[in-house]
């Protein structure tokens, strides 16, 4: 028979991730190394919540011991233990778990890591809390041993935090009867950790509101204490939680250590009874635009933890933490059958109203403030008035742009609507990915000299949302690079005169310059968009915004065969002397085609023949110099 002690613990490596990561915590120089505790807790939290909700799936799992978590100090040999009763982990969920990085948001953070420096390095990881690993920010060895709730054996994972771990079986009377024991071999500096004050003090500021109790023994073989009670926070009223409470637990409950921009707490009754406290922070999550994150609300029924997937808030709601609690959706059912049930539809309504009608008094109620929300997460909300048909008028209502009159405030589209000019029917933007370079592009000449406002959009999402047949107040919008201004209705506004008439040469110009460009324009004609500039391009009325296209071509996904407009300004000097010269000469077919040239470069691109527009420019320069 083979005994315990004839077992040889058996030494891994870690994941590459992992070891970068662990050694960042080992030579950690951040000073606020305290936040390890709150992990752990957090993470003896999680595995109680899980136990309870798979004992409500497989009756008798557990020991049904009420859950709880012990934290124990050992201050002469200079070791803190944090002991739980949760569902614990087999030897192939301790490789998974603590061999491997799986959170998608410790990849992002990894990523700004390599790239920040030392100073920067400190404060990423004090706003960012990075799991379990943080114990080897205070121990330079770390020790699981854990049992799986339902089986017969148990486990001891040990590392120095140093490239390597082991993992051996361990007999049944040295491991937790149930759940989870972290011991941590503190470091020399680190010794304060086994003083009783530090610790209730750390537990009651950083984990006060997790929903598991949480007791401490002072030595090994005292009597542990409870200083936390467990109790939720969000089923006690609103009037008894100081805002400090909310903040320690949103800082729970996100993993994030910023203030919470807006908190919402509140319960819906009528034909759902639910309660939700949920959190919008104050700084964007590092993996906001990571294509795996979708939402992180959590879903409790009758205060049992239930799931984190149940996508309680659309796509474009990602960045709010907390959780929904309801007390109609059966405790008994599945995460996947959960997912389908009519009741939580209308929770998921609920919730998303709620949220964007608390957004719209924040907008109210303090302008400042949801402005540094908006340039949080405003390019994430945007998605929504592309993805949510229904609230698109709400989104609308909700955003905030810069514009050619705005400088660096943000306009609503209440203000832009106030502000059109008579006889203006749309509302007018420009996309791109330069707020500067668009305030300058040659096609919104016409809109300035007119006093007509422009959009500035230049988020990537914008080009989809603004292009897809969107309108607010029964403006539609329209791209000032795409089919005819329309601006003959609206004079200048006063000091810029009225335009002279297009002489008659210009029309025969504009014909002549569509047979020399062919085919590589789908017209050519006279614009009232341009005022200073020559040139410009536009899309056709039908084809797609030309930064879209830009866009699509980037990601491969051009569509084949669009042909720009060639716009040109019927009264500029170049264009009205080119106009004058006979079809003959050589310089006016290279003036019709400078021109096209010109115009790409305005739009940030090459000329399409760089060489034939090299060969034809020194020609002409040639020519003027002769
Ligand atoms: N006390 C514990 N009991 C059971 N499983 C645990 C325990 N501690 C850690 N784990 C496992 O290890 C995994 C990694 O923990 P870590 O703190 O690094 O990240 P996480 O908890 O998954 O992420 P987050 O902190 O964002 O919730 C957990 O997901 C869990 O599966």
């Amino acid at each position: 028979m083979t005994t315990m002690t004839d077992v040889h613990p058996e030494t891994r490596a870690f994941e590459a991730d992992v070891a970068k990561l662990l050694h960042l915590m080992v030579h950690s120089v951040y000073s606020d190394r305290d936040v390890f505790l709150r992990e752990l807790i957090a993470n003896a939290a999680d595995a109680c919540e899980k136990l309870r909700y798979e004992a409500l799936q497989t009756p008798g799992l557990g020991s049904g011991d009420t859950p709880g978590i012990t934290i124990t100090l050992d201050p002469e040999a200079r070791r803190l233990t944090i002991a739980d009763n949760g569902i614990g982990m087999s030897e192939a969920d301790m490789i998974e778990a603590l061999g491997t990085i799986a959170r998608s948001g410790t990849k992002a953070f990894m990523d700004r890591i390599a790239a920040a420096r030392d100073a920067e390095e400190a404060r990423l990881i004090g706003q960012f809390g990075v799991g379990f690993y943080s114990a080897f920010m205070v121990a330079d060895r770390v020790e699981v041993v854990s049992r799986r709730a339902g089986t017969d054996s148990a486990h001891r994972w040990a590392s120095e935090g140093l490239g390597t771990y082991t993992i051996e079986p361990v007999a049944l009377e040295d491991a937790p009867a149930q759940g989870t024991r972290v011991v941590l071999h503190l470091k020399e500096d680190a010794a304060t950790y086994t003083e009783r004050l530090t610790i209730e003090r750390l537990v009651k500021a950083q984990s006060g509101h997790v929903p598991v109790p949480v007791a401490l023994a002072e030595k090994p073989d005292a009597e542990a204490q409870g200083i936390t009670d467990g109790s939720a926070l969000w089923t006690r009223p609103k009037s008894d939680i100081t805002s400090e409470e909310y903040t320690d637990f949103y800082r729970s409950v996100a993993g994030q250590f910023d203030e919470p921009a807006l908190t919402l707490h509140y319960r819906a009754e009528g034909l759902h009874e639910y309660s939700v406290l949920a959190f919008i922070p104050e700084t964007r999550p590092f993996d906001l635009f990571d294509p795996d994150r979708s939402g992180r609300m959590k879903l409790y029924v009758r205060r049992i933890f239930i799931t984190d997937e149940a996508d309680l808030l659309p796509r474009y709601l990602r960045f709010v933490r907390g959780l929904v609690d309801s007390a109609d959706l059966p405790l008994n059912v599945s995460r996947e059958m959960i997912q389908e049930s009519p009741l939580l539809s209308a929770i998921r309504k609920g919730v998303a109203n709620r949220v964007l009608s608390e957004l719209d008094k924040f907008a109210t109620s303090d302008a400042q403030g949801y402005a540094r929300f908006w340039d949080a997460f405003g390019a994430v909300l945007k998605e929504g008035i592309y993805e949510d048909y229904g609230r698109r008028e709400t989104l609308l209502g909700l955003s905030r742009f810069h514009s050619t009159t705005s400088g660096s405030d943000w306009r609503s589209l209440k203000d832009y609507v106030a502000a059109m000019r008579e006889n203006q029917t749309a509302i007018y933007y420009a996309t791109g990915t330069d707020r500067d370079r668009l305030a300058a592009s040659p096609q919104i000449e016409g809109f300035r000299a007119r006093g007509i406002e422009v959009l500035l959009l230049t988020d990537p999402v914008d080009s989809f949302w603004a292009g897809s047949g969107v309108d607010y107040d029964g403006k539609p919008f329209k791209s000032v690079t795409q089919g005819q201004a329309d601006l003959g209705l609206i004079p200048p506004v006063e000091g810029e005169g009225a335009p002279a008439p297009a002489a008659p040469e210009t029309e025969a110009f504009i014909a002549f310059v569509k047979t020399v460009l062919g085919e590589d324009v789908s017209d050519v004609r006279a614009s009232d968009r341009l005022t200073t500039s020559a040139a410009c391009l536009v899309a056709s009325e039908n084809g797609i915004d030309r930064q879209l296209e830009r866009l699509l071509a980037a990601s491969g996904r051009a569509p084949s065969g669009t042909r720009p407009v060639l716009e040109l300004n019927p009264r500029h000097d170049l264009v009205t002397r080119l106009a004058a010269l006979p079809d003959a000469a050589e310089i006016k077919t290279d003036g019709a085609r400078l021109l096209l040239d010109e115009a790409h470069i305005a739009d940030g691109e090459l000329p399409t023949d760089a060489r034939a527009f090299a060969d034809r420019l020194a020609r002409v320069l040639a020519k003027a110099l002769a």
